[in-house]
């Protein structure tokens, strides 16, 4: 069956309200202001809807935060400052926080998202390291979680630094030795830096400033990273080598690499074998990407001369570690991010990236969803709304009982394929799929990983337009198969619901239900009709719903010929009641009806 081209539409005009893509239920104060004017009810009085107002949100800081970026906090939320907490307290009081900002020192656990019970909506780590974050229960419940990339690099690569000199020159050990009356000056003979080879170990944001600085002492520095760009290295003079050649040629190793799975004791019995026989160790990075006592077994062996250690598996260490009590090793108690400047600096990089993630923004920081540049939000932003109303909409079509497993999205677009980034719209889609028929929330972060979770196959199909590209996109169609609809028409020929929409004036419309093409602005709530198109039943409708005073906001029909069947469109602002409902039902010359809030 094919439907006419030009759907026949009454007017709207109606600002669109603000995208949350990060929020569960809205949070601060959210004020929607709605005007409409519709011309069948001229006479009805502008109106100001607020749509809600809620209490400021909490967040809880668990660990030391510089003062700047408190007072950011507290500009837009109750702030609970509370230090030391026991894993049984974080997971008390996290039930009543909206947000948690830690450093290294709190495990934020399975345990944690749990007792939070959905309303934790972002965690802060005012740092680079989120091992101490379990992100995948972080995702799992649709908790997003940024982090402080920048704001210490240079304090770690200091600190480095600093470490590799002091033990070179036996520096902790003289003090203490100087502090207990002694004068050992043969004792303490260091070895220099100049010429020696040292090999930075993960030249990302740290590892690269401690290789300029290096340089600048005079060593040779070579560096080993899977992922870094050799360009890069060659910018600043360090040449990147595989791991065994780094192992086998450096005379002091520094580490600075993540820890992660391929990371954890990745210095090991094995891997100190290959080393250089007195080699000197340093690590800013992480404990655990050192096998503790087998960095014992290898300083005692003589393969490992020295080490320098401001991190360990476990922190504090033990007050008897073989490790920290050896004499060759000197240790700090994770100081690498601890200067004044860098943790005035996290302090406002994490609490911008908090304040914003609660205002529903997307952080440029994010660890666990995508991080989409403003400028492509922005643009995007309209179609967000358009994804979600659709997903929906889409999912209210569908008959009781059927369960929807099989969705396909196509995105027409004159632009190309890659410069069309889907994963937002994709996220809003399935938002918008499951809330209507489940309790839980979806977000940005947990999109994809509940889609999965309940069986939700979602492809995508990009069909790429002749023409100008100014638009991001023209439309978007939600294909769902094997499924019944409890609105027939919705069934297109290939036996698919389908419904279309594109975005006019910044205002998402729903463009196709079926085979039939309409033009509704998808805003308040639908009502569907396949009717015998006659004339009159524009009236018909709208003077059932006018008596109890529900707003008709957009109409729009149809249809495959003059007075053949015909599916008629009527945006509502307020629920019309089940009596309604069933008048617009009897009404003769309507086959059938479905009512859809948006
Ligand atoms: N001690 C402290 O207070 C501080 C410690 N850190 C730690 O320093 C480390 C580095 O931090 P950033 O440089 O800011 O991170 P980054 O992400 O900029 O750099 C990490 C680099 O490690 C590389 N990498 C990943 N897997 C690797 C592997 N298997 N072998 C070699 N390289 C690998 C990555 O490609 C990346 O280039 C992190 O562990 C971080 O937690 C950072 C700041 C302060
Ligand atoms: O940023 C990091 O990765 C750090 O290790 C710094 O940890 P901290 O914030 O000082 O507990």
């Amino acid at each position: 069956m094919a439907a006419s081209a030009s759907p026949t539409s009454l007017k709207l005009s109606r600002p669109s309200t603000a995208v949350s893509l990060l929020r569960h239920r809205p949070l601060s104060a959210t004020f929607g202001v709605t005007s409409l004017s519709f011309r069948r009810h001229r006479d009805q009085p502008r109106r100001v809807v607020v749509l809600s107002m809620d209490a400021k949100p909490t967040i809880l800081v668990s660990e030391k935060l510089g003062e700047a970026g408190l007072n950011l906090l507290k500009e837009f939320a109750n702030v609970d400052c509370s230090y030391n907490l026991s894993p049984e307290e974080l997971c008390t009081k996290i039930s009543l926080c909206d947000a948690l900002i830690v450093r290294s020192g709190t495990k934020v656990s399975r345990e944690v998202f749990e007792s939070s019970a959905g309303r934790l909506k972002v965690v802060g780590r005012a740092g680079v390291g989120i091992d101490n974050v379990d992100l995948a229960a972080a995702t799992e419940h649709g908790c997003l979680v940024v982090n402080a990339p920048t704001a210490n690099t240079v304090a770690a690569a200091e600190h480095g630094i600093a470490l590799l000199t002091a033990m070179a020159r036996n520096i902790a050990q003289a003090d203490a030795s100087v502090k207990a009356g002694k004068w050992l000056r043969s004792k303490y003979v260091g070895v220099s830096l100049v010429g020696k080879t040292l090999a930075v170990m993960g030249f990302g944001k740290v590892g690269s400033e401690v290789a300029r600085r290096a340089k600048g002492l005079g060593m040779h520095v070579i560096a080993h990273d899977p992922y870094a760009p050799a360009d890069r290295a060659h910018a600043i003079g360090v040449e990147l080598v595989s791991f065994d050649e780094a192992l086998a040629t450096a005379d002091f190793i520094s580490l600075h690499m993540p820890l992660t799975a391929a990371t954890k004791k990745v210095l090991n019995d094995e891997t100190f074998a290959k080393m250089k026989k007195g080699v000197r160790i340093v690590n800013v990075a992480r404990g655990g990407v050192i096998d503790e006592e087998a960095l014992v077994k290898a300083i005692d062996a003589g393969i490992v001369a020295q080490a320098a250690l401001d991190v360990f598996t476990v922190e504090p260490p033990a007050k008897d570690s073989k490790l920290v009590q050896n004499e060759n090793v000197i240790a700090t108690p994770h100081l690498g991010a601890s200067t004044m400047e860098a943790q005035e600096g996290v302090a406002i990089e994490i609490a911008e990236a908090v304040v914003g993630a609660l205002k529903g923004e997307l952080a440029s920081t994010a660890v666990n969803a995508p991080m989409v540049p403003a400028q492509v939000l922005t643009e995007l932003k309209p179609f967000v709304t358009l994804a979600e109303k659709l997903g929906r909409l889409a999912v209210q079509l569908v008959a009781g009982g059927s369960g929807v497993k099989n969705v396909k999205v196509t995105y027409a677009s004159a632009r190309a394929p890659d410069d069309l980034d889907t994963r937002i719209l994709r996220a809003m889609i399935t938002k918008g799929l499951i809330e209507p028929i489940s309790s839980v929330f979806i977000n940005l972060v947990n999109a994809d990983f509940t889609a999965k979770q309940r069986g939700l196959r979602i492809t995508e199909e990009r069909i790429l337009l002749d023409g100008s590209p100014e638009s991001p996109l023209e439309l978007i169609q939600v294909h769902i198969a094997n499924v019944e609809s409890k609105f027939a028409s919705a069934i297109s020929d290939s036996g698919e619901i389908i419904v279309e929409g594109r975005v006019k004036d910044g205002i998402p419309h729903l463009t196709k239900v079926g085979s039939f093409e309409v033009d509704v602005s998808m805003e308040g709530s639908l009502i569907l009709c396949r009717q015998v198109d006659q004339p009159g039943m524009i009236g018909k409708v709208g003077s059932i719903l006018g008596e109890e005073n529900v707003n008709v906001s957009f109409m729009s029909v149809g249809r495959t010929a003059p007075r053949k069947q015909a599916v008629m469109a009527i945006g509502v602002d307020e629920e019309p009641s089940k009596q309604s409902l069933k008048r617009i039902g009897e009404i003769q010359a309507v086959e059938e009806f479905v009512y859809l809030k948006l």
